[in-house]
């Protein structure tokens, strides 16, 4: 039987592997070596659920065998036999990744017991572990919901972005979760427990932002009555989101620059400078490059900001992820209004995959928010889909007669469609001129002449009126 569980046993006493051997010989396959030597070569070429190791041996000890397993193999369970005189060292091994340790002399039952429990460990490892590969699958990085391809390249950069403390750029359209992302690498990072303050560039008033983002003395400008730290300040240790980048006015973009380039920040109407430390996270769904081009961002600050670029894929780019979204959705917003509604229809998936989400996942999770708030049953449905969601997909699928046709003839509808506007294309470029026309299309005058036959088209309708 090969499906039994496997166990090696390790002992230069061939009566110790044959005891242990004996005793586990039922439940378990067991493999038994007499030297530490030969048992480092085998667990390079095969890999054991439970190995049982002697700690005190001639050649390679037990410490040896242990480390070689938790390199090559490190899921395998190590259980080390040791006499009375070198359980200190056992429990040391322990230390090392050891499961337990067996004093000799011992009873059957104990082996028995001991091997067991390593087992059971070692499977509930194995469950955790894809347990957390799955949830990782589904949920992704932090908040962020998806296991689409584009999601799952995302994640990856994440994780290395939150390691690095480095300054982001995050672009994407508007609703592509800009600002979840940017509290993921802050939440995933080692600054983690230290202040994450959002400033959104477009809604503050241009007078206002300044002192906002820096603070100002008392008396500093009309109305600045106390003294007042800024937002960055606030932010030192942690992380500065600021959202909506491209609409900073130019005058404070030259003293943001400033501020990134001396680690410093100076209030509004104070002659000294700060010290800060921040990590700045920027967000926009606009292009900078093209704003540096046309004179509205400043080129340096777009290349201190722009260190390391992360792009959000739109939804439709994603549509793998729509059902999970909408699930989330669906139950976040039964949550909020207290309604048994867990789940949607089929039909409803359909049209909601099949849409193409110009306001991405801020636009679905509203959709989904008002569905859930007027179903009356346990599933959304799509009478209760918004009409621009319905509209949309009703027409892409229902109107199109592709559709009603068997798979050969919709693939030679297209191509009649495609080859009819080449030729009208054609005709056009060359005025009616049907030798000319037949030697960019490759084909003899005859041929085109045939074609242009088959599908209702005269040469003479292209060629341009005599003055
Ligand atoms: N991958 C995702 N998983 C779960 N929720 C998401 C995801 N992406 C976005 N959301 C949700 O969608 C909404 C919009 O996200 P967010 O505000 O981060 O977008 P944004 O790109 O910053 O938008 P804007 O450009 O309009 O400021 C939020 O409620 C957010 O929680």
């Amino acid at each position: 039987m090969t499906d039994r569980p496997s166990v090696l046993v390790v002992d230069d006493k061939e009566n110790m592997c044959h005891l242990v051997a004996r005793i586990l010989g039922d439940a378990y396959q067991v493999k038994t070596v007499e030297d530490g030597a030969r048992a480092l070569a085998l667990i390079r070429t095969r890999e054991f659920d439970v190995v049982v190791t002697d700690i005190r041996m001639p050649g390679a000890d037990g410490f040896e065998v242990l480390r070689a397993i938790k390199q090559h193999a490190p899921d395998t369970e190590v259980i080390l036999m040791t006499a009375y005189a070198t359980v200190p060292r056992a429990v040391e091994a322990i230390k090392e990744g050891a499961y337990d340790y067996l004093s000799k002399p011992f009873d059957p039952d104990e082996v028995s017991l001991v091997v067991a429990r390593a087992l059971e460990r070692k499977q509930l490892k194995a469950q955790a572990a894809s347990l957390r590969r799955e949830l990782n699958g589904v949920y992704g990085f932090q908040n962020l919901i998806g296991k689409s391809a584009p999601m799952r390249a995302l994640y990856g950069l994440l994780e290395r972005a939150a390691g690095l403390a480095i300054t982001v750029l995050i672009t994407g359209e508007t609703g592509t979760g800009k600002e979840l992302v940017a509290r993921a690498i802050h939440h995933h990072g080692p600054r983690k427990n230290k202040p994450f303050i959002a400033v959104n560039c477009g809604a503050l008033p241009s007078e206002l932002i300044e002192s906002e983002l820096f603070g100002h003395v008392r008396g500093a400008f009309t109305g600045a009555g106390e003294t007042k730290m800024g937002l960055v300040e606030a932010a030192s240790g942690g992380t500065l989101f600021l959202d909506e980048i491209g609409e900073l006015p130019l005058a404070v973009q030259v003293k943001l620059n400033r501020m990134l380039q001396d680690k410093e920040v100076r209030r509004v109407g104070e002659a000294t400078a700060r010290r800060i430390d921040v990590r700045v996270i920027t967000a926009t769904h606009r292009d900078l490059k093209a704003e540096v081009a046309a004179g509205r961002f400043r080129e340096d600050l777009y290349y201190r900001l722009n260190v390391f670029p992360v792009q959000l894929p739109p939804l439709r780019e994603r549509r793998e992820d729509i059902p999970l979204l909408a699930m989330h959705f669906v139950q976040k917003a039964a949550k909020t209004y207290r309604l048994p509604v867990d789940g949607l229809e089929p039909e409803a998936l359909r049209v909601l995959t099949g849409y193409a989400w110009p306001g991405n996942v801020r636009q679905l999770e509203n959709a989904i928010e008002r569905a859930v708030a007027i179903t009356s049953g346990t599933r959304v449905g799509t009478s209760a889909l918004p009409p621009e969601v319905l509209g949309e997909s009703q027409g892409a699928v229902a109107n199109d007669p592709l559709v009603k046709l068997p798979f050969r003839e919709a693939v030679d509808l297209v191509r009649d469609r495609a080859s009819r506007d080449y030729l009208i294309a054609l005709l056009r470029e060359f005025g009616g001129n049907v030798t000319r026309a037949a030697e960019r299309a490759g084909m003899e005058r005859e041929s085109l002449h045939r074609l242009l036959k088959r599908f209702g088209l005269r040469s003479d309708d292209f060629k341009e009126p005599a003055a």
